[in-house]
């Protein structure tokens, strides 16, 4: 049920296929190098709330953040207009999006979240055989007054890697940049069963390097990023992509 009498809306699909015919496509950055980074083994997956929402601390180091938050200020940004399309989620934020499997690749490789996935203790919890991240790669940039109102993220079919194996999104993927105030990722589970208490909202707070990652599609948490009060937000966002 949707709470605060909302109705939640469906994200639009991230990958520019309808763009692309109007909209020129965004080169590549040249991202910085993914260093300095904590060795994968000293990070852990954190279960936030069983099989849909996982956490890992410090994927980033505070240096690596720092760095690249002033390299993503110098990106193209766009501001999401606060009216939303026709069945689209109302969202506030700058934001850049561009589709680059070479940064995909390094940090599926390079960030330790290959580690931490290939040896989470459940590996049925991703949906498959996890292939990497999606290569559509969006920035974030919320400042004081901005936010992403309630939805679902939905799962995306694609194409995977060179040899293009049939693929789907199944986790989402969010690397907080910066801590603000204001700007928690919350979700509402729903009770499990009629007549059930409904649980607490899971909130989480952006904290430097921190990555979240949790279940979308058919068992997406209704979730919202609720409004930076001051400070900025910045989140690099991907998915994981598994086997179809
Ligand atoms: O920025 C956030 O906290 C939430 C972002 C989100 O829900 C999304 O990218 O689908
Ligand atoms: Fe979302």
């Amino acid at each position: 049920m949707a709470p605060r009498g909302k109705q939640p809306q469906k994200t639009a699909k991230p990958t520019g296929q309808s763009d692309s015919i109007t909209k020129p496509k965004p080169q590549a950055p040249n991202w910085p190098p993914l260093t300095p980074l904590i060795p994968a083994e000293h990070l852990s997956l954190e279960t936030r709330w069983p099989s849909l929402v996982l956490l890992v601390r410090n994927l980033f180091t505070s240096s690596l953040c720092k760095n690249y938050v002033s390299f993503l200020s110098s990106l193209p940004l766009t501001t999401t207009p606060g009216k939303p399309k026709r069945g689209q989620a109302a969202r506030v934020n700058d934001r850049f999006q561009v589709e680059d499997p070479v940064f995909s690749k390094m940090l599926w490789e390079h960030s330790g979240l290959q580690y931490l996935v290939d040896s989470f203790e459940d590996p049925a919890t991703f949906g498959g055989k996890v292939l990497g991240l999606n290569p559509n790669i969006r920035v974030y940039r919320y400042r004081p007054g901005q936010f992403f109102d309630l939805h679902y993220d939905e799962s995306n079919k694609l194409e995977f890697g060179e040899v293009k194996v049939p693929a789907k999104t199944t986790w989402t993927l969010l690397i907080y940049l910066t801590a603000c105030e204001g700007g928690e990722t919350v979700f509402y589970p729903e009770p499990r069963r009629k007549g059930d208490k409904t649980p607490d909202p899971i909130v989480v707070e952006p904290e430097t390097g921190m990555a979240l990652l949790h279940k979308h599609g058919d068992d997406c948490l209704l979730h919202e990023g609720r409004e930076v009060k001051s400070g900025e937000k910045w989140v690099l966002r991907s998915d994981l992509v598994v086997q179809r």
